[in-house]
Formats: structure tokens, sequence, C-alpha cells
């Protein structure tokens, strides 16, 4: 087991939802809002961006995605978490919102700050279960490499060097 958790919100067709497919291969698994407890939650809304230094807290506790729709974000919105941290811009590269700014599925999420935090293996191998999965990466090659060697002060300016 990776430390990856997903809160499953029921939102979107089970058999697109990206983290369930992560689950059937034995690389994340599912908590209820009980089990988040001081998980590092991904979420858009979080006032704190991920960086390098939240490594820790992934290693103590893990790592969890709010696997929900982007069209019933709302919903996401109004959750808190103890722990959250929000995402720097990134390009997604799924098929559905291909080339568009932070609309990102759960396992570009995921990988992302698994890629941040400097767990590049782990963000490779829940990618490569996706057709379209490795090329999040090449796609965002060069924000990712800048996002995950810097301290958390530095990541607005590279965000607005690389997205305006
Ligand atoms: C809205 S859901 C959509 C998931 C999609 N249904 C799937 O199957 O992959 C995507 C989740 O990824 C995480 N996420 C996406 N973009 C993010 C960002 N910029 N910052 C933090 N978390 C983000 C959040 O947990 C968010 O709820």
């Amino acid at each position: 087991m990776t430390g990856i958790y997903y809160l499953y919100l029921r939102q979107d067709d089970p058999k697109k939802a990206t983290m369930r497919k992560l689950e059937r291969f034995g690389l994340a698994k599912r908590v209820d809002i009980k089990g988040v407890g001081l998980k590092l939650v991904l979420t858009p809304y979080a006032d704190i961006f991920l960086s390098r230094e939240d490594a820790v807290l992934y290693e103590k506790y893990g790592l969890c995605v709010i696997e929900g729709s982007w069209n019933k974000i709302d919903s996401i919105k109004s959750l808190k978490f103890r722990i959250e941290r929000r995402l720097p811009a990134l390009l997604a590269a799924n098929p559905v919102n291909y080339g568009k700014i932070g609309i990102l599925s759960s396992v570009e999420a995921t990988a992302a700050a698994l890629y941040i935090i400097g767990y590049w293996d782990t963000a490779y191998a829940l990618l490569s279960k996706f057709s379209w999965g490795l090329n999040f990466i090449k796609l965002n090659e060069n924000p990712l490499n800048e996002y995950s060697t810097a301290d958390r002060s530095e990541i607005k300016k590279i965000e607005e060097s690389y997205f305006g």
C-alpha cells in the first residue's frame, strides 16, 4: 500500500472514477469522512499550496483526494478538513478536460502531489495505469520540476511565471 486514499462522493460514473481504478490495482484505498483524520487532503479550495515541505505529512498520515465531480464542485467547496492543500496550476492531460488549467482528475492531482513532494516513482506508477497518464508528466514537466524544488513561499511566483 502506498499511503494513497480517496474519499468517494459517488458523483460521477463509477466506471470512470480514476481512484476506483487505482484501488483495483491495490494502489489506493477508500476512506469515509471519519477516516480522513490527519491525512493530507487535496482540495482546490485550500488556502495553503502543497510543497515539498509536506513530504513529512504524507509519510506520517498519507495523502487523500476527494473523488467527486467537477460538475458538482460546490459540494467539495463546503467540505473542510484538518490538513488541506491546493496544488499550483498544472494542465490536465485526461481526455475529458485535456489542456485545461487546474481541472485535474483525481489521479492527476494525486500524482502531481507525489511528484512535488519527491515521490516520482509512485507518481509514475499511478499514472501508468491510464493510457493517457504519462502525458500528464510530459505536458507539465517544467512547472512540475520547478514546483518540486521550491519552498512553499516560492510556489506562487513559479505558478505566475508559467500561467500568468
Ligand atoms: C473534482 S475531482 C474529479 C475526479 C474525477 N471524477 C476522476 O475520476 O478523476 C478531482 C479531485 O482532485 C483533487 N484536485 C484536483 N485539482 C486540484 C487542485 N488544483 N488542488 C488540489 N486538489 C485538486 C481534488 O481532491 C478534487 O476533488
